[in-house]
């Protein structure tokens, strides 16, 4: 099984003076948080690590050895202007023998292992796709382009949805290859027609998207660590 862990935004919501992934949390990086989730999860073959082209040497030093002599191989793979472009360069640094893949956002950096495990599941029961999602707190409105509301759609049946998201490699090859805008993988995978599983996700696995977001995970940190 591979991991493709995407690394290689700017973090503009986020406004610091490094790319998102290499700011630090509690004394460590964004992206090394996410590798611990990672390589902490049995079954991990491989781990393509994304990153934006001018840190692919220095995440280098930082990753490799977090996977220790018998974990999985890593490489660190340059990315591309949108998350899809980098989620594609790291399924083409995929070795032939991977089968089954996890794409994960350095963002969601706390992620713990049970959720890549409940991900895992679903794909081992045969679904071509599993996505983690929570429940959705906020009663939502479709609204047009005045921002008048068109629709509430029932709260039952929507789910935020987060990272890891797991495929057939196959499934998902060919998703990027017909690619159409979206915002997460199994999107695409939808769009040709796949089912994809939603399983539980977890409050942890927030993403990291503003100032306010790293507060956040600061705090939940500390509770863990308390
Ligand atoms: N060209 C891109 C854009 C995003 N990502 C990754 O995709 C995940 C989710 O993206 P997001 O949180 O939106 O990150 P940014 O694009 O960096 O944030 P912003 O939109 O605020 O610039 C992150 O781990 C990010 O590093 C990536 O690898 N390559
Ligand atoms: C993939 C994702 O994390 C699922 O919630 C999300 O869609 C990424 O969106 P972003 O706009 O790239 O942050």
């Amino acid at each position: 099984m591979g991991v493709v862990v995407v690394a290689a935004g700017s973090g503009t919501r986020l406004g610091a003076e490094r790319p998102k992934a290499f700011v630090e949390l509690s004394g460590m990086t964004l992206l090394e948080h996410a590798l611990r989730g990672v390589v902490a999860t049995a079954g991990v073959d491989e781990v393509i690590v994304v990153v934006p082209a001018d840190l692919v040497a220095g995440a280098e030093a930082v990753a490799a050895p977090m996977t220790g002599p018998t974990g999985p191989t890593l490489q660190v793979v340059p990315g591309g202007a949108e998350r899809t472009d980098s989620v594609a360069a790291g399924l083409a640094a995929l070795s032939g023998a991977v089968r089954i893949v996890l794409v994960h956002d350095a963002a969601r950096c706390l992620t713990p292992v049970v959720v890549f495990e409940r991900v895992l599941e679903a794909l081992d029961g045969g679904a071509a796709g599993a996505v983690p999602g929570v429940p959705v707190v906020d009663t939502i409105k479709v609204i047009d382009g005045e921002g008048l509301v068109t629709g509430t759609p029932s709260r039952d049946s929507l789910r935020a949805v987060q990272t890891p998201q797991g495929f057939r490699r196959e499934v998902l090859e060919q998703a990027h290859a017909c690619a159409v805008a979206a915002t997460d993988d199994a999107a695409l995978v939808e769009a040709l027609g796949h089912p994809v599983l939603v399983v539980e996700g977890d409050h942890r696995s927030l993403k990291i998207t503003t100032p306010e977001d790293l507060e956040r995970a600061e705090r939940l940190l500390r509770l863990t660590a308390g």
